[in-house]
C-alpha cells in the first residue's frame, strides 16, 4: 500500500518534525508512506473573501498537481465525515482489498482547502468539531493511519 499525504506548507518546529519522523518508522512494514509537502502563500489577517479565494485556489493547484489520476483521495475538512478508529482501520483495509492501494490525504492550509481540491477527493475525513492547526493535524493524521494498521493485526496498541 502507498500512502501519501499532502500538506501545505513546510513542518517548521523541531518537534512536528520528530514526531513525524517516529511515525514514518513505526509505519515502515505496513506501507509505502510518504510526505509531500506544497508552497503556501501568504495569508495575512485582512484579506478580502475574493483574495482568501485566490489562495486557497493556488494552493489547490499545487496540491492537485501531486494527485495522479489512479490515488484515492481522502480530504480532510472540518465539515467532512467523522468515524470511529476502527471504521477507518476497516476503510483503509478495504481500499487495499479492493484496488486502491494508492490512498492520497490531503491537509488543508490555514484557510482550508480549495473547492477544486474537495471536489477530487473520494471520500472526507474529519477530527471533529475543533480547528486544528495544519502541522498539528498532519501527526494526529499520522498516528490514526499507524493506529489503523495496529487494530488491522490485532494490536494492543488499540485499547
Ligand atoms: C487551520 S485548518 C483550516 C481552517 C479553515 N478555516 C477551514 O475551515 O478549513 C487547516 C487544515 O487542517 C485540517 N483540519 C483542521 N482541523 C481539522 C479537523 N477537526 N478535522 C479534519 N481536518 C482538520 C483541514 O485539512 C484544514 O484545511
Amino acid at each position: 500500500m502507498n500512502i501519501k499525504i499532502i500538506g501545505v506548507g513546510k513542518l517548521k518546529e523541531k518537534y512536528f518534525r520528530e514526531g513525524i519522523a517516529e511515525y514514518l518508522k513505526r509505519m515502515d512494514k505496513f506501507a509505502k508512506v510518504k510526505i509531500v509537502e506544497v508552497a503556501d502563500e501568504k495569508a495575512p489577517e485582512n484579506l478580502s473573501e475574493a483574495e482568501m479565494a485566490e489562495v486557497k485556489d493556488k494552493e489547490g493547484k499545487r496540491i492537485l498537481a501531486k494527485i495522479k489520476d489512479k490515488e484515492w483521495v481522502i480530504a480532510l475538512a472540518i465539515e467532512g465525515k467523522q468515524r470511529p478508529s476502527e471504521a477507518f482501520a476497516k476503510e483503509i483495509a478495504d481500499l487495499g482489498t479492493y484496488g486502491h492501494s494508492d490512498i492520497t490525504f490531503v491537509i488543508g492550509g490555514s484557510l482550508g482547502l480549495s473547492p477544486a481540491v474537495m471536489k477530487r477527493a473520494n471520500d472526507t475525513l474529519s477530527f471533529g468539531k475543533l480547528t486544528m492547526p495544519h502541522q498539528l493535524m498532519r501527526l494526529v493524521l499520522m498516528e490514526q493511519i499507524y493506529r489503523a494498521f495496529m487494530i488491522n493485526i490485532g494490536s494492543p496498541y488499540h485499547k
